[in-house]
Order: C-alpha cells, then structure tokens, then sequence
C-alpha cells in the first residue's frame, strides 16, 4: 500500500464550518456560500468546508481561512460521489483549496482507487481528508497517508450505523488509534453535540446543516414547536373527553 506521510495543517483545532448548498436549495449559488464563510469567520470558524468549484473560488477570495474543497458528482452505477475521479480532485485543487476531501470508503475498490487521487494532491502542494464511515476505513486512510480523516460518511453507506445522531462513539474508536488529526462531522446539531465530540476525542468539529442550512434549522424548531403543540392538545383533548363522560 502507498503510504504518503501526513503535513502540517494550516489551522489550529476547532469548528470548521461545512457552506454548501445543492441545486434546488434556496441557498445555492449567487455567491451565498460566500456570504455564509464570511459569517463563520466572524463566529470563531477556523476553517471552511465547501463543495464545488464556483463556491470554492469565491469562499477562497471572501475570507483568509483555509478552504476544504470537495466535488459531489454522481457517477452512473457508482455510490461514490464526493469527489469521486482524478479529474475532480484537478477541479478542487484548481479552484483553490487548500485541502481536498475525498471518499475513502471501502466500496468498489475505492481504498486501492483513491491512491493516485492522493498522490496528485500531493503533487500540488496540498493536504487530504479522508471522509469515511467505519472504525476500518479511517484506518486505512491513515495508513494511505492522509493528512486528517473525517467521520462523514458514517450513516451514509449501508454498513455503518443508521441514525439521526452524530456518530460519536466512531469518533471515540478512532480517536484512541489514529496519530492523525480527527474530525467529528454528520448530524452535529446542538453546541451540546460539538462539545461531547471533543470530549470523544475529537480534534475538529465540522458542522453544516446546523449553520448554513436555513430550511433545516427551520425544520428543527418547527418540529420541536409542532410536537409540544401536539403534547398539549393530546391532554387538552383527554381532559376534554372526561369531561364529556362525566370522569
Ligand atoms: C454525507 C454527505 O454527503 N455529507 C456532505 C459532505 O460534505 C455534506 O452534505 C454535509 O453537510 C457535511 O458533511 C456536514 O454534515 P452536517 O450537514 O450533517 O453537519
């Protein structure tokens, strides 16, 4: 196996701020992403997150901070879709980034795969991260050479653990192998979730959803609101019914 040793990375510990919006998004495009780097900036990000070349350019002229630059591309017949071919990780590194996030799951020979994809990023000067779903994967990454690995892609291949919270004890069982550095990321939410990341060992947190997706916070208060409503209605609703029947 081609082992690349890890550099130095350009930020201390912290929260790095995931900004990406998709097409269809109310979000995407019009520089927004930009917007919302700027935004991270002033609440105390040490590094940005973002996937795309138009936002990885325009986040790298918006603020100092480092960029992680990603590509999401779906590829007909492949599950593998961040930043999936060499000709990806070209448009990342040409956009700006200053590191590169990849795919490092143990699917479809990715592991063996995504050799030559480090080594170009290595050419250019530039550092990886490693997005992976299992105890395993993170693992190999490390010993690929990856500068940072990231706990991503836990709930988003089918053999890691399904569920609507952060992945935290993958984060305890990397954090007690790996000598890289480790990020916690997927489904952070609360400034709780961050905080029991670090405390699971964790040296970065990275949370998206929770800071630059508008119709997801939304979604957060409107269901917490809703299921209060529906609590009190229920009980409004049974001591109107004993009434009713005289109870
Ligand atoms: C699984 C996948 O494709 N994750 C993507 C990776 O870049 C992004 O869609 C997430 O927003 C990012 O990982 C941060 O996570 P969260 O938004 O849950 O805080």
């Amino acid at each position: 196996m081609t082992s690349i040793g890890p550099k130095r990375l350009p930020m201390p510990p912290g929260l790095i701020v995931s900004c990406q919006a998709l097409p269809g998004e109310p979000l995407y495009g019009e520089g927004i992403m930009a917007l919302m780097a700027k935004a991270a900036v002033i609440g105390g990000a040490v590094a940005i997150r973002t996937n795309g070349v138009d936002d990885i350019r325009s986040i790298k002229a918006a603020v100092r901070l480092p960029v992680i630059g990603l590509l999401k591309r779906d590829i007909p017949g492949s599950e593998i879709y961040i930043t999936p071919e060499l000709e990806d990780v070209d448009a990342v590194l040409a956009a700006g980034a200053d590191i590169v996030a990849l795919d490092v799951t143990n699917r479809e020979s990715r592991l063996e795969r995504v050799v030559p994809l480090l080594e170009r990023i290595r050419e250019a000067g530039a550092l990886a991260m490693a997005d992976v779903s299992t105890e395993e994967e993170g693992l190999a990454a490390e010993r690929l050479g990856f500068d940072i690995v990231s706990t991503t892609l836990s709930g988003y291949t089918p053999y890691s653990p399904q569920t609507k919270k952060p992945d935290l004890e993958l984060v305890r069982r990397l954090s007690a192998r790996l000598t890289v550095p480790l990020a916690a990321e997927g489904r952070i939410f609360s400034a709780e979730e961050a905080e029991a990341a670090i405390e699971a060992g964790a040296t970065f947190v990275v949370v998206g959803g929770a800071i630059t997706r508008p119709q997801l916070i939304t979604q957060h208060f409107a269901e917490a609101v809703n299921s209060r409503l529906d609590a009190k209605s229920a009980v409004a609703g049974s001591g109107e019914a004993q009434r009713r029947s005289g109870l």
